[in-house]
Order: structure tokens, then sequence, then C-alpha cells
């Protein structure tokens, strides 16, 4: 039966995602309720530039004091789409000590303070959904953290970044220029605020971060996640990837180690072959890897950007939070029990493919090879090109740790026949 008496949400921020979450909620009004069992009523939203024309919002709701709409008391649920550290921190807590649960998209912030803002829910007995937090639309943390929740996970492993994956995507089939994709993707509303979270890989590793704290049942914070980003990335890279029958992306890629005992969460551009599935992820499309013991492997596929698909999910968390609330219940919260330690990117085993600017004359490529044996890295493929009695050697390994890889390279720059090292890039999806 259908409650008349409606839940009120107050939306904090009306960027490129709350101004897609306002809209969905006025215009599928009749069908938010009738899946809810009750009405939704946008109560108030809070805004910078109270001054801009904010289409299909009352102007009456509009507000800039965040902290006041939080407070008042008959808010049932807190739309956080402002992003960031501060307020939205303050904000969230605030909400949840007065009465209200919460729906964020706000990797940065669950990254860095999940563990306590979930403890926050936890002691006033409210929900912390945050669906559009990693990967967009693409339901990935429900399935995580409810579908699976039988099985074991092992490995978490794709792009949770579209706007990298757009400029590299652009770079690769257009040849277009670095700083042109990125301003494009900014213009689609697909970069965050700072688009350096992006490119940086900052942003990848806070959904890295997310994914592994669920996908391990543990406590995986910002830090303790391996970061590159992809803005040394160059042409050259993607022509060598090329004759390797293969295509750069930023990869996220969260691992159990095989005894179990710990856990490895990084994120670097990797070459991947054309043929793998995340070699077809184009544009602002993110695409993750599940593999557990009984599922096998399951793959998530969707846009990962922009407004309407990050509303997306924070409208079906809205769903769910109004759903709990009128059952009198809360959604699973924190899941940490297994506590498991975090290696460091030492410990972290792959492929690597290597391209060296050596002296072009007798015994350099056994010279070469040495170091590598020495070092335990065990070659796959040698492609030497030579030119003015300088040459380019490019090494692709076998797998190898990435702390035997450090040291090979380490070694090989100490050569006088290595002039030096062009690019290292690790080689995932084989
Ligand atoms: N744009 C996207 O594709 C996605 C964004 N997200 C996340 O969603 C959140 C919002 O992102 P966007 O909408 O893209 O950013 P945005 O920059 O377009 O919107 C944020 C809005 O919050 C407002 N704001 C800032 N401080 C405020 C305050 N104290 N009170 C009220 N309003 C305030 C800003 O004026 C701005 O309009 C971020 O956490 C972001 O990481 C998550 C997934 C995808
Ligand atoms: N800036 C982010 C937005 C979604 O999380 C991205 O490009 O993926
Ligand atoms: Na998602």
């Amino acid at each position: 039966m259908m409650r008349t008496r409606p839940l009120k949400v107050a939306l904090l921020g009306c960027g490129v995602v709350g101004s897609e979450v306002a809209r969905i909620m006025t215009t599928h009004a009749d069908d938010l309720a009738a899946r809810i069992g009750a009405p939704v009523e946008l109560a108030g939203v809070a805004v910078r530039r109270p001054s801009k024309v904010r289409e299909g919002i009352d102007p009456a709701l509009v507000t800039t004091d965040a902290t006041a709409l939080v407070k008042r008391g008959d808010i049932d649920v807190v739309v956080e789409v402002i992003g960031g550290i501060e307020p939205a921190r303050t904000l969230i807590t605030t909400a949840f000590e007065h009465g209200a649960s919460v729906v964020s998209a706000n990797k940065a912030l669950l990254a860095q303070d999940g563990a306590a803002l979930h403890a926050a829910a936890e002691a006033h007995g409210e929900d912390l959904y945050y669906e559009a937090a990693v990967a967009g639309a693409i339901p990935l943390i429900r399935p995580l953290r409810e579908s699976l929740a039988g099985d074991k996970v092992n490995r978490v492993l794709g792009i949770v970044n579209g706007t990298t994956n757009f400029i590299l995507d652009k770079m690769d089939s257009t040849g277009a220029g670095y700083q042109e994709a990125l301003d494009e993707a900014t213009a689609l509303g697909y970069a965050e605020a700072d688009p350096t979270a992006d490119v940086e890989g900052f942003d990848a590793a806070a959904k890295a971060a997310i994914l592994a704290g669920i996908a391990f049942h543990t406590r995986v914070r910002l830090d303790d996640v391996h970061r590159e980003g992809m803005t040394e990335v160059t042409a050259a890279d993607f022509a060598s990837a090329r004759k390797m029958g293969c295509t750069i992306k930023l990869l996220a890629i969260c691992e159990r180690a095989r005894d179990g005992a710990s856990v490895t969460a990084r994120v670097h551009p990797a070459m991947i072959p054309l043929s793998h599935p995340l070699a077809s992820v184009r544009g602002a499309y993110n695409a993750v890897f599940v593999e557990s013991d009984a599922s096998g492997r399951l793959m998530f596929y969707g846009p990962g950007a922009g407004g309407a698909p990050t509303a997306s999910a924070v409208l079906g968390d809205l769903v769910a939070v109004c759903r709990n609330r009128l059952n009198g219940a809360t959604g699973p919260g924190e899941s940490a029990y297994a506590a498991l330690p975090v290696s460091g990117m030492g410990d972290v085993v792959t492929r690597y493919h290597i391209s060296l600017d050596v002296a072009d004359k007798p015994g350099v490529l056994a010279q070469v090879a040495t170091v590598f044996a020495e070092h335990g890295v065990s070659i796959d493929t040698v492609r030497q090109q030579g030119k003015d009695g300088e040459a380019s050697l490019v090494v692709v390994t076998h797998r190898a740790s990435d702390a035997a890889l450090g040291g090979t390279v380490e070694a090989l720059r100490k050569l006088d026949t290595v002039r030096g090292v062009a690019s290292i890039m690790r080689v995932e999806g084989e």
C-alpha cells in the first residue's frame, strides 16, 4: 500500500550529477513512488551559486546553507554530490546525527574515510550507500556487497575511470593530443572538478580502494593503493603496443595473494592484447572483471561517467535506502572482518614491456639478457631496431615480481651500453 506522507530528500550539490538527480526525481516521481511505496519529495537543494537558473528546480528549495539543510530533522535521505573531503564529510556525519541516511557519489571521501563514515552510519542506525562512487552507472558495489556475499572474490580488474579511458581511446584511435582529449572529457562532464584526480590516477585509486575493501572484506585506504597516472603515456607507447597486438588502458587491479593472507591494489597504465574484452572498451565506458571461487569470471560493463549515468546509480541507491527506511531497516554496512594486510607493489607478479636505448654493437644483447637472468626475470621476446650506431631494444618478459623487475631495471641503467630506459609498461590480461 502506498504511504501518503512523502520521504524527504536533501540534495547537496547541483552540478553535473546533482542536476541529473533532480531531473530524474522529478520526471520519474510517479514510478519512484510506486517502486518505493511512498512519494519522494525534493525538500531542499544546497548549492554554491544560488543565482544560477536551474531548470525544473523550484527556486524556493535552493539554499546556500547545506549545514542547516542537513540539520533540519525532517530529512530522510541526504544525497551528497558535492565531492571532495570537506565540507562533504562533516555534512554526511551531521546528516546521520540528525536522523537521515546518506547516498553519496564521493569516491575520494569514501576511500579516505569510509571506515569512519560507516561507523557513524551504524552508530545512528542509518544507511550509507554509494553505488555511483565506482564505475558510474554500472552496478558493481551492490553485486559485490550482496550478490557475491556468499562467494570468495580473488581478483577485481578493470577500467574504472571514464575520463582517462576517453583520453587514451582518443589518443589511440584518432591520434588526438592529450590536452585536446582532456578538454573534451571535461566539457562532457566526465572529469573531476580538478582533472588531476583523473589523469594522475587518484580517482581510479580511490575506486580501487573501495572495490578491494568490499571484495575482500577488509580495509583498504587510498594510501594503500599503488598509483601511476597516464600523463606519461606517449604516442610512441601506443605504437609499441600496436606492434605487440596490444593497446594501452589505465587499469585498476585488486588481488588476493595466492596464500590468501594479504591483498594488493594498484592503478597504472598497462598494455592489454587487442583480443581482450577490455581493449574494446571505448570512450568514457568502464568495464570490470570480478573473479571469484564459485562464480568464475564475471564482467560488468557500461557508462562509467557523466551526469545521467551517474544519477542512475544515485537513484538506485535512493530507492534502496527509501525502501529500507519504510521497512524500519538498514542495508548491509561495512564488512571488514577479514582484516587482511595490504602488500606493497614489490609482491605483485605480472609481465613487463621494457624499451631500452642501447649502443648498437656486438655483445649488447647478451649483456642485457644476462642482467635479466641474474635477477630471475625470464625473457619472452626481444625486438631490436638499429639506427646510426644506436639501437632500441624492446624486451617483453614472462611473469616476474615487481621487485625483481625493479632490480633488473636498476642494473640495466648502470650498464655503459644502455643509454636510457625509454619506457616500462606492465602487460596485463593474458
Ligand atoms: N561527473 C561524473 O561523471 C561523476 C561524478 N562522481 C562524483 O559525484 C560528485 C559530484 O560530481 P560532479 O557533479 O561531476 O561535480 P560538479 O563540480 O559538476 O558538481 C558539484 C557541485 O557542488 C557544488 N558545491 C560545492 N561545494 C558546495 C557546498 N558547500 N554546498 C553546496 N554545493 C556545493 C558546486 O558548486 C558544484 O555545482 C563528486 O564526488 C564526483 O567525484 C561520481 C561518478 C561520476
Ligand atoms: N571523473 C570520473 C567520474 C566518474 O567516476 C571518471 O572519469 O571516471
Ligand atoms: Na557504480
